[in-house]
């Protein structure tokens, strides 16, 4: 059994004992003795309206179910904890969590937007990153995403836009994708969508991982300081594994064969010990520095380049305990932007206005009532005292006889405070009420194009094939042209490359590219950092040389790097030679090289003999390598990859060899050199082999 077999076997076990003295009863706590047959008037009549026991056990089965959230519906979230490196931010503002260096615990809920609750993880889409912070000043959330960047400028276009996003209404068509006519309706008639969509279009959309993925708060918050002056800020988690994604082609076979690929793979590494963790970072901008930018600082379309203004890391956050239970945790979590403690505030961004409206809305429908503050996952570890009360789902029993203020006869009613109060930031706001965007904000075209020239060749290549991808699914022929018109301002290599693939004209070649560039916005451009956190398929059969997987997997355990055997069977698989059998983690037909990072083909002529014979695993090879994953065989298991058709050249001593993320020695089993893990690993940190010639193998 598996480290992480072993982590769910004891989890259910602690489940078990919760309930092991537990016995079945009703609501009431009367004790029931028979659930499994009605209360019938003969064996073969009908049901008693008197059976309490049936009627209340199926009732509350009729209404288990409440509305999804009308976006980000499909989410997966962990507790954890929160702690700022130093009091640095003391002078910017009062929000002691920020400066305390105290741990302060957090949740974290990560989503897909446009899919139902039951879609499948690895779509293409933005991902929802927000965080619960539960200060002893009470809840603050950074309600954030993994795009610095959103799709509209103004939260009155929200409706509009989740509405084009969305399956059509028709028949509900296409779940969880943005690739059809509405969405890109949209996009081509509101330019304001374009930086958004160039990020959409890219890599980011298809996170390997949560834990390997950036979160940004988005907007331009304030910060507030015990003077009350203001210091615009914009919040960034960096993971430490590294940002990486997967590539589109794995993303649609995850989509059937592990649809819960991203939520099992936070919940797997929490389990075994893994626990993800991010960097917080803030970009600062004095306040008189507002205007001091190409673009509006208020405007959520845009960022602020971190070249011009870097990310100071003020802090981490590390995440080490699932939920007990997803629908009472993950799914009653209440995330609000205006849930802000004192020393952070709002500006005047017309996205995050609207948003600090929307929130509480939707929850008062979701969470049923005004009382989901009171749910353990909502409820602050600060003090609440308020004067609200009743209302369905009120878990308090107030005292006392007064809930007003002012009152002068005491007794229940909370006082106001002189000390560590909210205080909204003091701001001179002065204009005729008017329906009209500033001229600041019109320029859509820009940052779009700054994100293009930043992205590498191959970064580019995937942006090209995804407009071509989700255009290529537009019946509408205008609303492609429309599309590559604007791309065509962005820059007309990315036009014409698009237009030639979806059967429009390319634009004129008018458009401009101002040549700007920030590097920290390209993925494949930041250095490796390690292979921790990424999984290995090594991949057996009886005969195969246990010794030399044993250390291997030994070697890539100690690097944090997930090593299972995969054999054609479940149990466990004979030694070829010396050595002792060796228990099969998987059933190969159960999964797929998809789900994996890397592969590896174990030692022993047997093994190899009957792996060669099984279709699946030949397949296994040849599909990992097509999506540019590290490949790797020792001794005979060189042969696998002969006949999965392996192009690269191939060790001939057992000295490791590596060619084209192929890694391979003619060692077995006691002889393997240490060299061959170290090779393995340094391949598995590059993420990919983006280079590879994938030509080579038939698809
Ligand atoms: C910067 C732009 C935005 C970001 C980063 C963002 C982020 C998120 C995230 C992460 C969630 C999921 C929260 C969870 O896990 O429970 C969410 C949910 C939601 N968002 Fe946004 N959102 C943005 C814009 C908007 C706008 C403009 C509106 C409305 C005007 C909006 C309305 C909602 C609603 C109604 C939910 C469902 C909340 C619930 O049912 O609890 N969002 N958003």
């Amino acid at each position: 059994m598996s480290d992480r077999d072993d982590a769910k076997h004891e989890q259910l076990e602690r489940f078990r004992s919760d309930h092991r003295d537990a016995v079945l009863t009703t609501q009431q706590g009367v004790r029931v003795g028979h659930t499994d047959d009605s209360l019938t008037a003969g064996t073969r009549g009908p049901t008693l309206l008197e059976d309490f026991h049936a009627r209340e056990k199926i009732t509350h089965f009729d209404h288990e179910r409440i509305p999804e959230r009308v976006v980000h519906a499909r989410g997966a979230g962990a507790y954890g904890y929160f702690e700022a490196y130093d009091d640095t931010l003391s002078a910017h503002t009062t929000a002691e969590f920020l400066t305390s260096g105290e741990k302060i615990p957090v949740f974290v809920r990560f989503s897909t937007v446009a899919g139902s609750r039951g879609s499948a993880d690895t779509v293409r889409d933005v991902r929802g990153f927000a965080t619960k912070f539960y200060t002893r000043q009470g809840n603050y959330d950074l309600v954030g995403n993994n795009m610095p960047v959103f799709f509209i400028q103004d939260g009155i276009k929200f409706p509009d836009f989740v509405h084009a996003v969305k399956p059509e209404p028709p028949n509900e068509i296409p779940q969880a994708q943005s690739a059809h006519d509405t969405f890109w309706d949209f996009v081509s008639l509101q330019p304001e969508s374009l930086h958004m969509v160039m990020w959409l279009m890219s890599d980011r959309a298809l996170p390997r991982s949560y834990r390997m993925m950036q979160g940004f708060g988005v907007h331009t918050f304030r910060l507030v300081n015990a003077e009350g002056r203001g210091t615009f800020v914009k919040f960034h988690w960096k993971p430490v594994l590294g940002t990486h994604s997967l590539i589109w082609d794995e993303c649609q076979k995850i989509a059937g064969k592990d649809p819960d690929f991203n939520r099992r793979d936070l919940w797997d590494a929490i389990e075994s010990g893994q626990y993800p963790e991010w960097e917080l970072g803030v970009q600062l901008v004095a306040e008189d520095a507002e205007h001091d930018f190409d673009f509006d600082l208020l405007d959520p379309t845009k960022i602020i380049p971190e070249e011009q203004v870097p990310v100071q890391p003020v802090g981490r956050m590390v995440l080490d305990r699932n939920p007990d239970n997803f629908f009472a945790e993950t799914e009653q979590i209440a995330f609000h932007t205006a849930n802000v403690v004192p020393g952070i505030d709002f500006t005047n961004d017309p996205l995050l206005q609207a948003r600090n409206f929307s929130y509480l809305d939707t929850q008062l429908i979701r969470l049923g009532g005004p009382n989901f503050a009171q749910l353990p996952v909502n409820r602050p570890i600060a003090d609440v005292a308020t004067d609200q009360r009743d209302g369905y789902g009120q878990q308090t029993v107030h005292k006392g006889q007064t809930s007003y203020f002012r009152n002068s006869l005491g007794g229940g009613c909370p006082a106001i405070a002189d000390r560590g109060v909210f205080r909204h930031y003091t701001e001179a706001v002065d204009g005729r009420k008017i329906r009209e965007r500033s001229p600041s904000f019109k320029d859509f075209y820009s940052q779009a194009t700054l994100f293009w020239n930043s992205m590498t060749d191959v970064e580019r290549q995937h942006i090209v094939a995804a407009f071509r991808f989700e255009l290529g699914k537009v019946t509408d022929r205008s609303i492609r042209a429309r599309t590559v018109e604007h791309l065509g301002r962005i820059d007309n290599d990315l036009a014409a490359r698009v237009a030639a693939g979806i059967g429009v004209e390319a634009p004129d070649g008018a458009g401009g590219n101002h040549g700007r560039r920030s590097p920290a916005l390209s993925q494949l451009g930041q250095p490796n950092l390690s292979p921790s956190g990424r999984k290995v398929a090594v991949l057996a059969a009886d005969g195969v040389d246990t010794i030399g997987i044993r250390s291997l997997v030994e070697q890539l355990g100690a690097a944090e790097v997930v090593a299972e055997v995969l054999a054609p069977s479940d149990g466990e698989l004979a030694p070829g030679g010396a050595g002792d059998p060796l228990p099969a983690d998987r059933q190969l037909s159960t999964m797929a090289s998809v789900l994996y990072d890397a592969v590896v083909v174990a030692c022993g002529p047997d093994s190899v003999e009957r792996l060669r014979a099984d279709g699946m695993a030949v397949h296994f090879v040849a599909e990992a390598y097509k999506h540019l994953k590290p490949v790797a065989a020792f001794g005979t298991g060189l042969d696998l990859l002969r006949q999965a058709g392996v192009p690269d050249e191939l060790a001939e001593s057992t000295e490791p060899f590596v060619a084209g993320g192929v890694v391979t020695t003619t060692a077995a089993a006691d002889e393997l050199p240490d060299a061959f893990a170290a090779h393995l690993l340094t391949q598995l940190a590059g993420h990919r082999v983006w280079h590879r010639d994938t030509e080579a193998i038939p698809a």
